[in-house]
């Protein structure tokens, strides 16, 4: 079992380890997140032709500076993410998105990413770990749409200076079970006051880089699988091999396409 897993990761990752061809990238977001992604771009031998932020912005987010690079990386702020989304497809730079938070707007970034023929690459979590353990939360909750005797919640816990409650990730879990429970109608970011609620509880720990939890209890017992994360290199690798793949593509992709997970 164990050697069959390490074959299957082999063949996930080793084909995006290697081969990739250098990009010029605009990080847009000049934080944790785009600091580390510079850092795993530079390693991989990409140049980085801009580092956009809040004070720079306005000077780099016109079409003719932006299609200066072959991609885009965009990691910044709720509010701020729908407006540099825009400003990649006006210029025709692909972007791959990170930022979390802002998916009450994703029905108008969908109509005008494919309106104008534009490319997008978005996850809530691009850590190829996470990715993986999207997919056992998928098989889990199949498996568990069968057994009402075990009520199923989500725990999150991040750095005290993420803005978004709960997490983009925590939100993606409970999608992925709503999808497969029937008994579980919506998430609440609360404790369950419901049976059909299916509760995600946010907490707020420095510096906690990222834990996500999905726990199904019984009277009798509990089954819960956890992804914790040591550091923020594994979602900057992830958003780096996001750009190295999307060269060339046009439409709207997810990191399972990235992976080859779906
Ligand atoms: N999808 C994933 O794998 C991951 C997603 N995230 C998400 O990425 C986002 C950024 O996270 P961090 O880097 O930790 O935050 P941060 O607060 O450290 O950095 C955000 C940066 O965006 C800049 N910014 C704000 N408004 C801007 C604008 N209008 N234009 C350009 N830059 C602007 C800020 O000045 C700041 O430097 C958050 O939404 C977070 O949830 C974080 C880690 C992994
Ligand atoms: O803000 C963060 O730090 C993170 N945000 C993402 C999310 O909201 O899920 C991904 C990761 O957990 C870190």
């Amino acid at each position: 079992m164990a050697i069959a897993c390490i074959y299957v990761l082999d063949c996930i990752f080793e084909p995006f380890i290697e081969n990739h061809f250098p990009v010029k990238i605009a990080l847009i977001g000049y934080g944790k997140m785009g600091r580390a992604i510079e850092s795993m771009a530079l390693q991989r031998g990409h140049e980085i032709i801009c580092r956009v932020d809040l004070h720079n912005r306005a000077a780099w987010l016109k079409p003719e500076k932006l299609s200066a690079a072959d991609v885009a990386i965009e990691f910044t702020t709720p509010e701020s993410a729908v407006d540099n989304l825009l400003a990649c497809f006006n210029a025709g730079v692909p972007v791959v998105c990170g930022t979390t938070g802002w998916l009450q707007r994703w029905p108008e970034v969908e109509k005008l990413c494919r309106e104008k023929n534009q490319t997008l690459v978005y996850a809530s979590n691009f850590s190829l770990g996470v990715n993986l353990f999207f997919a056992v939360n998928k098989y889990l909750a199949q498996l568990m749409a069968a057994y009402p005797q075990y009520d199923v919640q989500i725990r999150e816990v991040h750095h005290t200076q993420k803005k978004d409650a709960p997490s983009g990730t925590a939100i993606t879990l409970a999608e992925q079970i709503l999808q497969r429970i029937e008994r579980k109608k919506q998430w609440v970011n609360r404790p369950a006051m419901q049976p059909e609620e299916l509760a995600i509880l946010s907490e707020r720990v420095d510096p906690v880089p990222g834990i996500h939890e999905v726990r199904y209890s019984s009277a009798i017992d509990e089954i819960e699988i956890k992804h914790t994360a040591h550091s923020r290199e594994g979602f900057a690798l992830g958003a780096v091999l996001a750009a190295e793949w999307v060269e060339g593509k046009k439409g709207i992709f997810s990191m399972e396409d990235v992976l080859g997970l779906k």
